[in-house]
């Protein structure tokens, strides 16, 4: 195993829930082995290799799993079955004040971290005027770390971890609490050690640093690892689904052959929509193919519309028919097939609905409109940001 790797096979991690104190000292005493808790999985069967110098970003909602599974790299906390194997030296900013005697002063802290990751108190002494550095918290270094605020405590957590020169960098949620320009010298740093081959697990609810910054990510959903991937994609769809859920798109029915109706009200309707995959990347190809039947003997006039919407409906997308394209549309009592075609896709990352409508006279008749028949989502490596995909070009002056 080389050092910087992470390899976790099947594990999962069970916590007794109680719905009261006394009940787990119940459980532990009673004869028949009677239960007072529920099993709660904070993880569920994760399986996950993560080579050396990979930098991976975890995302998922409060209390889906991501602390207890960094946890467990780190040998805080026990899996309940499975494993974890890691290589090398790891530098952990995990909850504020882990790892951290509050009696201490700043600088007998950052001996006593060095001392947990292995090193010796004359290793530590190199490298100790570079932590008081970067912590920049003035006199405070000399007082004991009870006296600090967030904010310090964050900065010096930060300065201790990075400047170790770790195999693996484990932080979570760790830079929110710095002000922005401590901010950007923890990403500074945590760019260079990126570059020297350090490995990075990275938990933070600012995605967007998880985009700019991670190779990979992935996505824990009550306890379970649900996507893993090229980083911006898997944001993407993390963050379509926390701003639309899970939505259910409702399809059309689909009739095996065509059938007359005896009475029906109808003219014509649509009978399937279907679309040739529902996950996209810009630029790529698009169709739904459009599947109606016509009753009626006489019919002159039909059109086919397919319609975009973003999944919440607030934005009307595209929505061209075959009247405004002037385009004949089969129109015989009959089954037909219409395909709408978009060589390539101008969407960028997002998650969208389809509506298809056919109609007469112009447009004026609705023969048959099916809301949310199909459903896609656009997911992209990060190379730009938005909606659309405009031309562009850049003019750079002297
Ligand atoms: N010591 C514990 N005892 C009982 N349940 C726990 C314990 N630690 C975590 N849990 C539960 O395990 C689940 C996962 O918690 P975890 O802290 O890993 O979530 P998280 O994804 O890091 O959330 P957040 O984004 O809020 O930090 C939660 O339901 C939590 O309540």
């Amino acid at each position: 195993m080389d050092k910087g790797t992470i390899e976790v096979r099947d594990l999962s991690k069970v916590y007794h829930l109680y719905n009261k104190p006394s009940d787990r000292i119940r459980e532990t005493f009673s004869i028949r082995k009677k239960k007072y808790s529920k099993e709660h999985y904070a993880l569920k069967n994760i399986n996950l290799k993560i080579n050396k110098g990979e930098s991976i970003g975890i995302v998922g909602t409060n209390g889906s799993g991501k602390s207890t599974l960094l946890k467990l790299v780190t040998g805080v906390v026990t899996p309940t079955t499975g494993t974890i194997k890691t290589d090398g030296k790891i530098a952990a900013l995990l909850e504020l004040g882990a790892g951290f005697n509050p009696e201490y002063t700043g600088i007998e802290n950052i001996y006593l971290n060095g001392t947990m990751m292995g090193y010796t108190e004359e290793e530590m002494k190199k490298r100790v005027p570079d932590i008081i550095e970067f912590a920049d918290i003035g006199e405070f270094i000399n007082q004991p770390v009870k006296s600090y605020s967030s904010g310090m405590f964050a900065r010096l957590a930060f300065a201790v971890s990075i400047n170790v020169e770790p195999d693996i960098l484990i932080v979570d949620e760790a830079l929110s609490v710095g002000d922005t320009r401590f901010q950007v010298k923890c990403i500074d740093k945590m760019r260079e050690l990126q570059e020297s081959g350090t490995t990075i697990l990275f938990v933070t609810h600012a995605i967007e640093q998880i985009k700019r910054f991670c190779t990979r990510a992935i996505w824990i959903k009550n306890g379970e690892l649900i996507e893993d991937g090229e980083a911006s994609q898997v944001v993407d769809l993390y963050d379509n689904f926390m701003k639309y859920g899970e939505k259910k798109i409702e399809k059309v029915n689909n009739e095996d052959e065509f059938r007359l109706p005896e009475n029906s009200d109808y003219l014509a309707v649509i009978q399937k929509v279907s679309i040739n995959k529902n996950m996209f990347k810009t630029f790529e190809k698009l169709e739904v193919e459009v599947t109606y039947d016509v009753y009626d003997n006489h019919m002159e006039d039909l059109q086919v519309g397919v319609a975009f919407y973003s999944l919440d409906r607030k934005i009307y997308v595209f929505g061209p028919n075959t009247n405004l394209d002037k385009i004949s549309v089969p129109q015989k009592q009959g089954r037909h097939v219409v395909k709408y075609i978009v060589p390539e896709l101008m969407l960028m990352g997002g998650d969208y609905t389809v509506d298809v409508g056919i109609f007469n006279s112009g447009g004026i008749v609705n023969l048959d409109y099916k809301n949310n028949c199909e459903g896609f989502s656009v997911a992209n490596e990060y190379f730009s940001e938005g909606m659309f995909y405009l031309k562009h070009e850049w003019q750079i002056g002297e």
